[in-house]
């Protein structure tokens, strides 16, 4: 499924954060946006997937407008979503979680398990006995059970040790790969560059650039404009 993103507006009570956003996934690719704390990455995964109103603009998944579709439906329309901190229940197993999730389809708990065989080994754990990775591989095969075209993460790899964020890049890699669209957003480059064909630099709500993941290994500095540190009031 092809993601594409016209002039997006949205925020909260009076403060708009994103200011017309443009953007396209394309069918099986992945892209990265990439932007520094408050850039509005979140706001925008949250109003792609029908968790913010959007305020100006479209969001459209193919032919289908998603623009102001409640998540459920947006999420039936095949959105899948794996949000920042994992949400995982701290008093539910992990079998439970995978069970609450599942919508028939072409992700079963079997395939998911065998994408992510950790999994398997913690199905009796409940939540809040999980590592950070283990969660996040939890909040993965969640989105996966209900059966997305269109995954979007948002920064699948905070907070994770380096070994562990190698493991997550490497399972989006692969899902990426295997024809999923994904669009996951991100706050440090190496992260986007493992996993992503393009990236687009998301600055003060408004992507400013958009290159492929070559370019900006070849030109790493093309980041630093959108990264470099603000002292927030
Ligand atoms: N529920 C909310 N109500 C009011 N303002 C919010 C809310 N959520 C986020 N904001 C504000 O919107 C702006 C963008 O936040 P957003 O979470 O989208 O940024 P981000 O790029 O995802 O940052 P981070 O990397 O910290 O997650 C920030 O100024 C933030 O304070």
């Amino acid at each position: 499924m092809t993601l594409t993103v016209s002039g997006l507006h949205a925020g909260y009570g009076g403060g708009t954060v994103l200011h017309g956003v443009d953007l396209q996934v394309e069918e099986g690719t992945a892209l990265a946006v990439l932007g520094r704390n408050g850039a509005g990455k979140t706001t925008l995964v949250h109003t792609i997937a029908g968790l913010l109103r959007a305020r100006q603009g479209t969001v459209v998944l193919d032919d289908t407008n998603l623009t102001g579709r409640p998540a459920h439906k947006v999420a039936r329309a095949g959105v899948g979503l794996v949000p920042q901190g994992r949400r995982v229940f701290a008093s539910l197993t992990v079998a439970e979680h995978l069970q609450l999730s599942r919508r028939s389809g072409e992700w079963t708990v079997p395939k998911v398990l065998e994408l992510l065989p950790r999994l398997g080994e913690r199905l009796r754990n409940k939540g809040n006995q999980l590592s950070g990775g283990e969660a996040q591989m939890l909040a993965i095969a969640r989105a996966l059970l209900t059966q997305p075209r269109l995954l979007l993460l948002d920064e699948p790899c905070e907070g994770l040790a380096v070994e562990l964020a190698a493991r997550v890049r490497a399972v989006v890699a692969e899902l990426s790969r295997g024809g999923l669209t994904v669009l996951l957003v991100e706050q440090q480059p190496e992260h986007a560059l493992a996993v992503a064909d393009h990236v687009a630099l998301l600055s003060d709500g408004r992507v400013v650039a958009t290159h492929t993941a070559d370019e900006l290994r070849a030109a790493p500095h093309l980041t630093d404009q959108v990264l470099s540190v603000t002292t927030h009031a």
